[in-house]
Formats: C-alpha cells, structure tokens, sequence
C-alpha cells in the first residue's frame, strides 16, 4: 500500500511546507482541487518542482474538455490527472489515451457513480479507480467509513475521503486492501505533520 498525501486548502508554500515534513513517508503528492482552482495549473509545477522525484497526482476532476485539461495537467509536470467516473464516455476515453500518449496515468474518481457506471469503467484496465467519500458527505453527512469496499482484483485502487489512523487499521485488517491510500486533513492539519505521516508509514508497513 502506498501512501498519497492530498494538499488542499493551503497556499503553495504551506503545501510545500507540510510535504516536505511528512515527505520520507510518503510516495505520492496530490496537488488538490482547492489548489489548482485557487492557484491555477501553477500549484502542480510549482510542487513538481519542490519534488522532482516523487510521483505528482493533480486532482483536476475533469468532467469535460479531457484533452485541454489533462494536456494542462501532464505538461505542467503531474504524472497522474484525475478524471469523475459520472463523465461521458468520451470525456473517459480522451483523459486514459491522453494519459497514453503523455506516457502517464489517469485516476478515476467514482464518487456518485452507479453500479452501470462503475461496470462500464472497468474495461479501463489501465486506469487507477478511486473510491471516494467526498468532503461533504464527510462534514454534512458525517460519512467517513470504508470498511465495506470490495475492490475487483485485477484494477488499481485507491481510497480516500476522511481516513485516520483509526479507519487505515480497519482497511489494513480487511481481506482486500487498496493499492494506494489518500490522505489529506488527518496529516495536513495535524501539529506535526511528519510524525502523523510516518504512524500512518509504519500501520500500513
Ligand atoms: O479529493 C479530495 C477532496 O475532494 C481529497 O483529496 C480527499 O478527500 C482526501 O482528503 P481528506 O483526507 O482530507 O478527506
């Protein structure tokens, strides 16, 4: 299991900041949402640079318009760009040969996406599928357990959505565990990021 550290609602520095204290930890950096909409594409060069050797995720939720996005994404130094799962087809299709043709990966976020959706995804064998619980689910639903995931074996997956140190020792004792673990707040807003990180490195060992 890898561990991939979302930044969100921070300035770049801050990012930078808090990535660089929990860094030895941690194998993936997630460049979020909240800052690529508030920083632009600068926030994913700007960490890319910070980090040259770590794998850079830009959490861009492309919906539409897959190719200028994931073209933006990739050629500002992201390794990996995310896509909604509730696209179109189309939208699906041009985000995973964009990937292909930058020589990287998409992720696919099947947050609200139904049963039909999720079976027509998975013929994207090369894709990284992530079970999400968004943000509001989480602080309006309080919605933060991922117990019950079933993850289809032969695809990628990654989890995310409010996972503590609590809920990681229940996903680690599940049968089947993700690939890779996202993980904002409980390390971003944690008094000492590096150590929250590396208890999160040594559960998962
Ligand atoms: O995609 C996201 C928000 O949409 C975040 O990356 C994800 O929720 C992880 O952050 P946290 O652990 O704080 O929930």
């Amino acid at each position: 299991m890898e561990i991939q550290l979302a930044l969100d609602r921070l300035s770049i520095e801050e990012a930078i900041r808090i990535t660089r204290e929990a860094e030895k930890s941690i194998d993936l950096i997630e460049v979020g949402t909240s800052l690529i909409k508030e920083f632009g594409m600068e926030a994913v060069s700007k960490i890319r640079e910070a980090f040259p050797n770590k794998t850079i995720v830009g959490d861009i939720k492309t919906i539409d318009n897959a190719i200028y996005e994931f073209d933006l994404c990739f050629n500002a130094g992201g390794d990996i760009a995310t896509v909604m799962g509730v696209s179109s087809i189309h939208t699906i299709d041009a985000c995973l040969n964009t990937a292909a043709k930058h020589g990287k990966k998409a992720m696919i976020d099947l947050l609200n996406t139904t049963i039909e959706q999720r079976v027509s995804l998975f013929q994207y064998k090369e894709a990284i599928f992530c079970e999400h619980i968004s943000k509001d689910e989480q602080e309006m639903a309080g919605r933060n357990n991922m117990d019950k995931v079933s993850f289809v074996p032969s695809l990628e997956w990654a989890v995310a959505g409010g996972i503590t140190i609590d809920s990681i020792e229940n996903m680690i004792e599940s049968e089947s565990r993700p690939h890779i673990v996202i993980i904002g707040s409980a390390i971003t807003k944690a008094d000492h990021p590096g150590k929250i990180a590396a208890a999160f490195k040594e559960i998962i060992g």
